[in-house]
């Protein structure tokens, strides 16, 4: 098991209503699962800046980045993952599935019912409990 841990950034991103989730192409680990998008930070990168490379990357969107949440550690089977999540808002486009099996909206409620990892699902509950980050404006 890589002791380090890996560092991977995600972004919460909200049109007031309902987050915006990701699920992962079932050919890649942890493949079928749903996820906020992001992912791993780059040598030297910052996790600001790495959170911006990957939604670009994924879902040709630009982000601004409006506050860092508190990071979550957990290790699965084969590895330990320090999940870094970013609250963002889209500046620019509108998400396309270039990586993904399926993007969408969904309110907390349908999240949390839905196949998360274990980081993710910590993250759900923190956002469930603090009743949902606050509305970020306009988004289609
Ligand atoms: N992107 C993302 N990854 C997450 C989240 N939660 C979580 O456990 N992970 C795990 O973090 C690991 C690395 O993420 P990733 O595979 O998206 O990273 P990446 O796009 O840079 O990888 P790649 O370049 O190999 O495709 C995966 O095992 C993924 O399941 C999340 O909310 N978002």
């Amino acid at each position: 098991m890589d002791k380090e841990g890996l560092v991977v950034t995600c972004a919460i991103i909200s049109d007031g209503l309902r987050y915006f989730a990701c699920q992962r192409p079932v050919a890649k680990k942890h493949g079928g699962k749903w996820e906020f998008p992001g992912g791993k930070i780059r040598s030297g990168e910052l996790l600001s800046e790495g959170i911006k490379r990957e939604l670009n990357e994924e879902l040709n969107i630009e982000v601004q980045v409006l506050e860092q949440l508190e990071s979550i550690t957990e290790a699965y089977n084969d590895f330990v993952i320090h999940l870094y999540p970013f609250w963002c808002k889209i500046i620019k486009g509108y998400p396309e599935p270039l990586e993904h099996q399926q993007i969408g909206w969904f309110k907390i409620e349908e999240l949390a019912k839905m196949d998360f990892t274990r980081a993710d699902k910590v993250l759900i509950d923190r956002i469930k409990k603090a009743g949902g980050v606050p509305a970020i404006g306009e988004q289609r």
